[in-house]
């Protein structure tokens, strides 16, 4: 049984203050759970506090991307080794706006998927197709080459612990949802290349979200479907009452 995976994207949004008062509500009223499991990926300034404030509560501190090599002349950068010594759980590696807007690539995507397991950080891998590839009926092939090269040269292992999310950048902050077949539709498919590249019972293991203007009054229909085993949400995980009913959604 897989446990399902809810996290939340803040992006670039807050301040300390915001970000103090928001995971104060949340790690109080978060929900104990065996079913799932409740992650912030935050802004890197607000990640030593967070990790502080949520030490013994059900909520996990992610980041929201990092750098492949362990130090060195990289201005600006934040390494797998500063995570791993904050106490961060999970990193968010390869999501449309990173790839978009700071070149991000399949090859650096795998090189940061490798550096996550190096560090013991949780991977949650983005992969999703622009508007244009839906219409052109491109979805699958593209989402599959993102997801071989993204897990490429992984062990059995490491792959089983990798969180994939399926987010269709045209789902993205439009308040457009993917309608929740079409989401499992993709979501299968990635289950099946996973499987294609290890074994239907690594497959069977791998915890697959799906992001996409996911809302309190959305998530349930999603995670209702046999693939879809969580959400990565950036709108409506920046408030903490909104965010707790999507963690709320998770447990049923
Ligand atoms: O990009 C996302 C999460 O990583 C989704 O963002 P929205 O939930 O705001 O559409």
């Amino acid at each position: 049984m897989r446990k399902r995976v809810i996290a939340g994207n803040w992006k670039m949004n807050k301040t300390l203050s915001e970000a103090n008062d928001f995971i104060e509500q949340a790690a109080e009223k978060a929900p104990q759970s065996d079913k799932s499991e409740a992650v912030v990926c935050a802004p890197f300034p607000f990640l030593p506090s967070l990790v502080e404030k949520t030490k013994g509560t059900e909520i996990k501190i992610g980041a929201q991307n990092m750098h492949f090599e362990d130090k060195g002349a990289f201005t600006g950068e934040v390494s797998p080794v500063m995570l791993k010594d904050l106490g961060v759980s999970h990193v968010v590696l390869g999501h449309s706006e990173r790839r978009e807007h700071f070149g991000e690539t399949d090859e650096t995507v795998n090189k940061k998927v490798h550096a996550a397991f190096t560090h013991q950080l949780t991977p949650i891998v983005c992969v999703g197709e622009t508007l244009e590839q839906r219409e052109a009926d491109e979805t699958k092939n593209h989402v599959e080459k993102q997801v071989n090269k993204a897990l490429e040269g992984l062990s059995d292992q490491q792959v089983a612990q990798t969180i994939i999310a399926y987010e269709p950048i045209w789902a993205i902050g439009t308040g457009k949802t993917a309608s929740s077949e079409d989401a499992n539709e993709v979501c299968s498919h990635i289950r099946n290349v996973v499987g294609n590249i290890t074994s239907q019972e690594v497959a069977d293991q791998v915890v697959i979200q799906y992001g996409g203007s996911v809302k309190p009054g959305n998530i349930d229909e999603l995670l209702s479907q046999s693939d879809i085993d969580g959400a990565l949400v950036g709108g409506a995980s920046v408030e903490a009452e909104s965010y707790l009913q999507l963690v709320e959604a998770g447990t049923k």
